[in-house]
């Protein structure tokens, strides 16, 4: 999406923009380091922790997904702060303007097997996937369009990583979550890692991305970049089916 079509309640002022953290991996794959303060940390984890996650394809992750209206408005504050922050670092990234949330939540170890955001839910075309990381640090693998060479990158609560433009479909995964270093704002028996993964989608198709499991993590190996998204599978449906009403333009305020 171009600048101009974020509405002004998104926009921020220049001085909200921690450019300095910022690290461009490649061109289209950006880190930010401390992108959240800690209390705007604590905040999200309460606020969007919250929320009413499904059990995923694994016992250990939990997922909710919906429009951003659905989830308090700082997260999709936080969410412009960063991909913001990205598009400045890297001339790469394109804009994006979040229209949905898919938050995980990681209870134990073990994170995410490697895959490519190849959903009809995670967007067309090349904005990015805004990921906030919360709670306990995570060992994120990537794998370079570029070069085949897979990284691990470690993100800590309050890091953001970004990808679009020519890494949007790049290969990744969670390797693994060191619960015994949570921060320790966080109450023990809650202990876990929260991903906030923003995504420009089309609306009016969330209720049928309400839940995932591993038979819906398909066409992987044959999807190649410029073939249509992948849609639902018959069994992928939630347990509301309804879409929500049409987008407010509800003014959020920027905290980070
Ligand atoms: O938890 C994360 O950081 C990544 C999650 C992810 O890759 C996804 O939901 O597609
Ligand atoms: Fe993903």
């Amino acid at each position: 999406m171009s600048p101009s079509r974020v509405p002004d309640a998104y926009r921020l002022p220049d001085a909200y923009l921690p450019t300095g953290r910022s690290k461009v991996i490649e061109p289209g794959l950006v880190v930010i380091r401390a992108a959240l303060a800690e209390t705007e940390q604590q905040t999200l984890f309460r606020a969007v922790g919250g929320s009413r996650f499904l059990p995923a394809e694994t016992a250990n992750r939990e997922r909710v997904y919906d429009r951003v209206e659905a989830f308090d408005a700082a997260a999709t504050a936080a969410c412009v702060c960063a991909s913001t922050c990205a598009s400045q670092a890297d001339a790469a990234m394109p804009n994006m303007f979040p229209t949905h949330l898919l938050a995980n939540r990681y209870s134990s170890t073990s994170g995410l097997v490697w895959h490519r955001d190849i959903y009809r839910n995670d967007g067309d075309g090349d904005a990015p996937i805004v990921i906030l990381s919360l709670g306990a640090p995570c060992q994120f693998g990537v794998e370079s369009v570029v070069t085949g060479e897979r990284r691990v990158i470690e993100l800590r609560s309050g890091d953001a990583l970004v990808f679009g433009g020519p890494c949007r479909f790049i290969k990744h995964a969670v390797l693994s979550i060191d619960l015994e270093r949570s921060p320790t704002w966080m109450p023990v028996e809650q202990r876990a890692r929260l991903s906030l993964t923003f995504r420009e989608a089309v609306l009016g198709q969330e209720h049928l991305y309400r839940t995932f499991k591993a038979e819906h993590l398909t066409e992987q190996e044959r999807w190649r970049p410029g073939d249509p998204l992948v849609g639902p599978q018959p069994t992928q449906q939630g347990l509301d089916q309804s879409p929500l009403p049409a987008r407010s333009e509800a003014a959020v305020a920027c905290s980070a």
